[in-house]
């Protein structure tokens, strides 16, 4: 059945109709769950007040008889019989009394003096009887078939029993109870009142109350009719909840979706998911006859954020901690390119970038040699450029020489990216064994009319010659940018003036066609 609702519906209205479907359920499973507890409690409740009823009213009628039978002589005269007439009279319950002698023989009642034996299955009881009363449900002469009995004896051995119609018993329990919670009154085996309902209908709970003393007891039903009138008078509510629900779930789902198009996320998922593509930029050498260089930078087209900025990328994986993750990811991309093109990428050095931080850990070297190793082809051919971006604490000073040092056992060029933006200076580049330094796009805009930044690029020039730096200028975009340089003594340049950031396909198509030249 999903299958062919799957197939009908886009997946918003799918999604529409699972919701729906799963709220109704909820909100159907709450309400009943909650009827059905709502049930048991008052059915619980109930029982208990009806219980209390009774046993209220079984102490009443003692107190009644034995309020006779203490004022009352051995003897069946009118003034008696008119005693016991009178009290029947006025009582609420009973209907006839009789008084019955030590023998248990019923010697007077309302209608005048009998001699009537107590059956012996009473007199045992009333016998055993720790306050000598008990009750039963027996045939009487003016009531009927089913008459309630009630029977007390006194200190002196003189006795009274009460005749009563069963039902009166239960005015009170059916007052509490009736009509919603059917139940039967039993005094023995032997049922008082039973409501009337059909024995046949689904029943969701019963509770039974006993009146121990009495051997009654009271069965309460809470009938299944009853618990399904109310869910369906509650079914505005029960449609309410489902729509609240509905909607919970909905900007719930909104929420998950949003979170997991979040940028951070997204690019998380892309480092991991090692989907974060690299591109080449060549670094072309202004001397004759010498091959050309590249660079490496990440590019990324997020299907929800469309094209991201490296810069955001490298920022965002910083902060997520996972720098050196995309740093080897990068590495291994280009261990794959040299792989792939082996006989184009032949004589090519291929640089990438590396944040400072990641280069002061004591796994950097360890691991980049680990990646050497597996990928042979970047021995001697793999370069880092790493930015100045804060000046070095003297803890990290002598620890970055260390790192250094070992970086350069393994076959890897080092530069200094973006040199006159960051942190390094002159004395810098004097501490540190770069092998290249990089002069920022700023410097090359500014050459040709700022005597002031000609004079710094004039003295940085020399000093790179004389500690055997090779020099790069970045972001050449003019002919007239070119010459500048090319007047300076600078080594290679890279911009978009010879060729902009490209794939790895596109780059190499660039290398045939350039290195013929
Ligand atoms: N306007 C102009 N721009 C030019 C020209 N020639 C080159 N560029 C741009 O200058 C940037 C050079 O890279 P960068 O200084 O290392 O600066 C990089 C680098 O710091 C960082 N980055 C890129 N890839 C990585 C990486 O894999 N790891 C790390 N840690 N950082 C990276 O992102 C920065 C920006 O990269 P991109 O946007 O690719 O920007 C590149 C490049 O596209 C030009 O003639 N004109």
């Amino acid at each position: 059945m999903f299958k062919s609702i799957n197939s009908m519906m886009s997946s918003k209205k799918r999604c529409f109709f699972y919701y729906g479907f799963i709220s109704l359920f909820l909100s159907l499973f709450v309400f009943m769950l909650g009827l059905y507890a709502y049930q048991l409690k008052n059915l619980e409740e109930r029982s208990e007040s009806a219980k209390n009823a009774l046993t209220h009213r079984m102490n009443g009628i003692f107190l009644e008889l034995k309020h006779i039978v203490d004022s009352s002589k051995l003897s069946c005269e009118k003034e008696d019989i008119d005693i016991l007439r009178r009290t029947t009279f006025y009582s609420p319950i009973f209907k006839e009394i009789g008084l019955f002698n030590d023998d248990f023989r019923v010697y007077c009642t309302t209608y005048g003096p009998r001699d009537i034996a107590i059956f012996s299955s009473i007199v045992d009881r009333i016998k055993d009887s720790s306050e000598r009363k008990t009750v039963s449900l027996v045939r009487s002469h003016s009531i009927g078939e089913s008459t309630f009995f009630a029977f007390y004896q006194g200190a002196h051995g003189l006795g009274i029993n009460g005749l009563a119609p069963p039902q009166a018993l239960a005015v009170d329990v059916d007052y509490l109870l009736s009509p919603d919670l059917p139940y039967e009154l039993t005094i023995g085996k032997q049922t008082v009142v039973s409501s009337e309902y059909s024995h046949k209908s689904l029943v969701l709970a019963k509770r039974v109350e006993s009146l121990d003393d009495w051997a009654i007891s009271l069965v309460v039903f809470s009938p299944f009719s009853l618990y399904w009138s109310h869910l369906v008078s509650l079914l505005p509510f029960i449609f309410i909840f489902c729509v609240l629900f509905c909607l919970i779930f909905y900007a719930a789902h909104g929420g998950i979706l949003y979170y997991r198009h979040s940028l951070p996320l997204s690019i998380k998922r892309a480092i991991k998911d090692n989907a974060i593509d690299v591109h080449f930029q060549p670094i072309v050498s202004l001397k004759a006859g010498e091959l050309h260089e590249m660079e490496a930078l990440i590019r990324w087209h997020s299907p929800h954020h469309g094209q991201i900025s490296p810069l955001v990328i490298v920022e965002t994986a910083e902060r997520l901690g996972l720098i050196d993750d995309l740093t080897w990811m990068v590495v291994r991309k280009v261990g794959d390119f040299y792989r792939e093109y082996p006989t184009q990428l032949k004589e090519i050095n291929i640089s990438v970038n590396v944040d400072r931080y990641s280069l002061l850990k004591e796994s950097f070297a360890p691991n980049l040699e680990g990646i050497i190793t597996e990928y042979p082809e970047l021995k001697g051919r793999l370069g880092l450029e790493v930015t100045e971006t804060s000046a070095l604490t003297d803890i990290e000073l002598p620890l970055m020489v260390s790192r250094f040092e070992h970086i350069k056992t393994l076959g890897i060029r080092l530069s200094v990216d973006d040199f006159g933006t960051g942190y390094a200076g002159l004395d810098f580049l004097r501490r540190f064994p770069y092998d290249t330094l990089k002069l920022d796009k700023v410097f090359i805009d500014s050459l040709k009319d700022d005597q002031f930044t000609r004079q710094i690029l004039i003295s940085i020039t020399k000093l790179a010659k004389e500690l055997n730096m090779a020099l790069v200028a970045e972001g050449v975009e003019r002919e007239d940018q070119l010459e500048a340089v090319r007047a300076l003594g600078v080594d290679r340049v890279q911009g978009y003036y010879f060729c902009r950031p490209l794939p790895k396909e596109q780059v190499i198509a660039w290398v045939e066609e350039n290195s013929t030249k």
